[in-house]
């Protein structure tokens, strides 16, 4: 049993008059993929902004690698190796690939500065991104600017990659791809969170996962267990894998 790198005890989020997350818990263990996963609107995003500091807390706690991130800002959070690829992605879509892979190097000011054997390992992950090197990234496809997004997020080495739906609108050699690309991220020894709602994916990647509901967890255990469970799968996620 691996111990935990991120935790989340009794987390409730409020944006604006809205109480949109209602005591959420769960735990991603070090060296596993975990899966949040959920209906729409089960508070998936909102909980993935929260453990950035990008919405605070209004109660619980959230610890990472044994500190209490709960009100720390995003800066500082981000600072301790945690990398969050949003679901619009945040490329500038104006620069080349090779600019927008700098702007996410702490420090480097130019190509030549940046880790070369890094480099290299992340053009083996994702292609696209040495061979569109120096192309504008708004040129990319839906898949190469995802591809890109996880790319920036580990050019420098990090402890926790947490990304809200890798797949979501790709076709299904593309997630292929990135399935792959996940699985060689999993085997660095790199710690992930996902959002994920392509069931399929979640199959092929997940070690752990947390199912939400209405704002909170309702199911934990192993992605193995669920993908066995039809019936589980139906109450949680109104599907069947
Ligand atoms: N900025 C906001 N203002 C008001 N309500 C919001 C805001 N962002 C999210 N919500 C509400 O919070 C709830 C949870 O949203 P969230 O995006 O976290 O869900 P999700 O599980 O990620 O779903 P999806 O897969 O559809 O993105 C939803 O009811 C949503 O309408």
């Amino acid at each position: 049993m691996s111990d935990a790198l991120l935790t989340l005890e009794g987390v409730h989020t409020h944006i604006g008059a809205y109480h949109i997350l209602h005591g959420v818990d769960f735990v991603v263990p070090r060296g596993q993929l975990t899966l949040l996963l959920g209906r729409n609107g089960a508070g998936k995003t909102t909980t993935l902004r929260t453990v950035m500091g990008l919405w605070r807390a209004s109660a619980g706690r959230i610890t990472f690698d044994g500190r209490d991130i709960t009100r720390l800002d995003t800066q500082k959070i981000a600072s301790l190796d945690v990398a969050y690829v949003p679901e619009n992605m945040g490329i500038f879509a104006d620069l080349t690939v090779k600019e927008n892979m700098l702007l996410a190097a702490r420090g480097a000011r130019t190509a030549a500065h940046m880790d070369r054997q890094r480099l290299q390992w992340i053009f083996h992950l994702f292609p696209a991104v040495e061979k569109f090197w120096n192309h504008p990234a708004g040129k990319l496809s839906g898949g190469q600017k995802q591809m890109l997004a996880v790319a920036r997020a580990i050019v420098e080495p990090r402890q926790l990659l947490i990304v809200d739906e890798p797949s979501k609108g790709l076709a299904p050699a593309i997630i292929n791809n990135m399935i792959d690309a996940f699985q060689q991220l999993k085997a660095s020894g790199v710690t992930i969170l996902l959002v994920e709602q392509n069931i399929n994916f979640a199959k092929r990647l997940g070690d752990t996962v947390a199912v939400m509901d209405n704002g909170a967890v309702a199911h934990t255990g192993t992605m193995r267990a669920l993908a066995e469970d039809e019936a589980l799968q139906r109450s949680l996620l109104g599907l069947a894998i």
